[in-house]
């Protein structure tokens, strides 16, 4: 679904992309797995066009990235779970949720699923964003971006920061997604919680892409996680 090849991209002259390959099959959950500062949100943002493409190509269905928009890139297909969330701290709920709904690619997602998915936002849909705790807000982020009926979900650290308990909601969720085909790239650093999640790991450090594997490979080689996560 999503190829980068070569992806070169950072900030104005200072690099952080120095040659990034990254596959991304349909149907799939994808991770992006590295400490701190490698350059996985600066992936996350050359793909979405936030940073411009420095050197390679992005490839999505087929259609070169490379030059586009955040917002036509979203169009294409691609819904974003930023980190930090961000969602529209005065509006309502249901206002936030209903500000991204789209429906150009014939997905099933609307309010209703997504208070299915979520009671918990439903029984706040009238309160404004601000007054929700920090899991609701990852919800409502969450939920905001599926009702892009996006072909590819990225989430950058959704858990990040959250209760154990509303963690559990968002695994569970991921996992329900992933049971429905959706396709997925995580960034996380739960490794156990992603094992059961996870197609394809991709271990980024500095900047590139230095190994891929699945879960089961990754579990056969806990060296892997010493060396390239420094746990
Ligand atoms: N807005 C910015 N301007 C300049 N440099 C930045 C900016 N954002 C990030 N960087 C730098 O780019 C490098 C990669 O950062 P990035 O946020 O992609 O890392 P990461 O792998 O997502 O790590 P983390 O888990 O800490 O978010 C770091 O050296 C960081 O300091």
């Amino acid at each position: 679904m999503l190829q980068a090849q070569d992806v070169q991209s950072g900030y104005g002259a200072s690099k952080v992309l120095f040659g990034l390959n990254l596959e991304i099959p349909s149907h799939q959950v994808v991770s992006l797995l590295g400490r701190n500062g490698m350059g996985k949100t600066t992936t996350v943002r050359t793909l979405m066009g936030m940073l411009p493409v420095q050197g390679g190509q992005v490839t999505f269905e087929g259609k070169v990235l490379n030059g586009l928009r955040p917002h036509h890139i979203a169009r294409l297909g691609v819904g974003l779970v930023p980190e930090g969330r961000h969602v529209f701290g005065s509006l309502s709920v249901q206002e936030n949720l209903v500000a991204t709904e789209r429906n150009d690619h014939h997905g099933h997602w609307n309010l209703e699923r997504v208070f299915t998915l979520f009671p918990r936002l439903k029984e706040r849909r009238t309160q404004s964003a601000r007054t929700l705790s920090g899991g609701e807000q990852q919800m409502l982020a969450i939920g905001r971006a599926l009702l892009t009926n996006p072909l590819l979900l990225i989430l950058d650290e959704a858990t990040e920061g959250l209760a154990p308990v509303i963690r559990q909601e968002i695994w569970a969720c991921l996992n329900q997604l992933k049971s429905e085909g959706q396709t997925i790239l995580l960034i996380d650093k739960n490794l156990k919680e992603m094992r059961h999640l996870v197609d394809q790991h991709n271990m980024i450090e500095k900047g590139r892409v230095v190994w891929t594997g699945s879960s089961q490979e990754l579990l056969e080689q806990p060296e892997l996680v010493n060396q390239y996560l420094g746990v």
